[in-house]
């Protein structure tokens, strides 16, 4: 109930929803009740916001912690999809946006912007995440970015961290000016009550639609997919703010043995020096990112998994359109 803590008239923010969304686990019984098409909800939701403002960590809680277990199914849809989560009668799917990049022109970050342009264009809710009581030029410029026919709600993130509340209501009146937003949403994405009621709040942006996909599923991401982003999440995460977002992750090979799965995936970075910060002392950080990102698909996927990693310099690939194509960038 943050938002209501602070009070309406305080923030003079937009109402906060309620609704009979439940996204707790009596919410997900095995055999729930089968609901009616004609009542059924659906729609696309975009998660956007600069880097580190909790993203990731916003989408996981929704999308709920079986996030990572793929199905075999192709994508469908016009969006790319990083998972999806039926709710009572609402099925809402989380369509993925690769970050804003705006620190420079090259051919990367062209075609990052453009599929995030492209994702965004035609949802039915952006969520704005920003960290509550913080706005700057990055922020401003992914803000700059959004389509104006499309609602969109500010969550004003990592709200745990801020000491004195009264502050925030200055703050939520200065973002009122910065865009139209349609609600605010101070919360916490560590905190499964925030997540439940930011279901209850965007339920209502979703249209009435029958649902597009089966209400267990939760991504339709391949394994194949899932492995490249473990590979990366573990990179970034274990050589910091050193290495350059260019680098990439090509999964060279992905085979199935019985209840063994063997990959070999290349590290692409764009300059010698990068090489030496992945592959670290005696190769002891590329060790810990293969070891981190191999126990992590191995819970996963609940079976063994073979993992191996190469580093490969391609200079200036971030700069040539066909080789970000060849990477897998549209
Ligand atoms: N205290 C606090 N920390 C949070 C919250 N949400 C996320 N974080 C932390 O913020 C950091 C960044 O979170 P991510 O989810 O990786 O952020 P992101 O926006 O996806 O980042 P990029 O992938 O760089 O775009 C992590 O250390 C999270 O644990 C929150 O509500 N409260």
């Amino acid at each position: 109930m943050l938002a209501r803590a602070l009070g309406k008239s305080e923030v003079d923010a937009p109402e906060v929803a309620e609704s009979e969304v439940d996204a707790t686990a009596e919410g997900e019984t095995s055999e729930p009740e089968p609901i009616d098409p004609a009542t059924q909800r659906c729609g696309f939701v975009a998660i956007v916001g600069k880097p580190n403002v909790g993203k990731s960590t916003l989408l996981n809680a929704l999308v709920g912690q079986k996030v990572s277990i793929t199905s075999r199914k192709a994508q469908t849809t016009r969006h790319r999809i990083t998972g999806m989560r039926t709710l009572g009668p609402t099925q809402f799917v989380f369509v993925d946006t690769p970050g804003f990049q705006t620190r420079h022109g090259n051919a990367l970050n062209r075609a990052l912007n453009k599929t995030v342009l492209g994702a965004v264009s035609d949802v039915d809710l952006i969520l704005f995440v920003v960290e509550a009581g913080h706005f700057n030029l990055a922020d401003a410029k992914v803000l700059d970015l959004l389509p104006a026919n499309v609602p969109v709600m500010l969550v004003a993130n990592k709200f745990d961290l801020v000491h004195r509340r009264g502050d925030l209501a200055p703050w939520l009146r200065s973002m009122q000016e910065r865009h139209p937003f349609a609600e605010f949403v101070p919360m916490s994405a560590k905190h499964p009550k925030d997540i439940q009621r930011l279901f209850a709040i965007c339920e209502k942006y979703l249209p009435l639609q029958p649902w597009m996909h089966d209400p267990d599923d939760l991504t339709d991401r391949s394994e194949r997919f899932m492995a490249s982003e473990m590979v990366r999440e573990k990179l970034f995460r274990l050589t910091g703010d050193e290495l350059p977002y260019t680098s990439t992750v090509v999964i060279d090979k992905f085979e199935e043995e019985g209840a063994l799965k063997r990959i070999a995936a290349t590290i692409v970075v764009e300059r010698e020096g990068h090489k030496g910060m992945v592959i670290g002392d005696k190769g002891e950080k590329l060790k810990r990112i293969g070891t981190e990102a191999r126990q992590e698909l191995e819970k996963l996927w609940d079976c063994k998994v073979y993992l191996e990693l190469w580093v490969k310099v391609r200079s200036g690939w971030a700069d040539d359109d066909a080789r970000v194509r060849s990477f897998g960038y549209e």
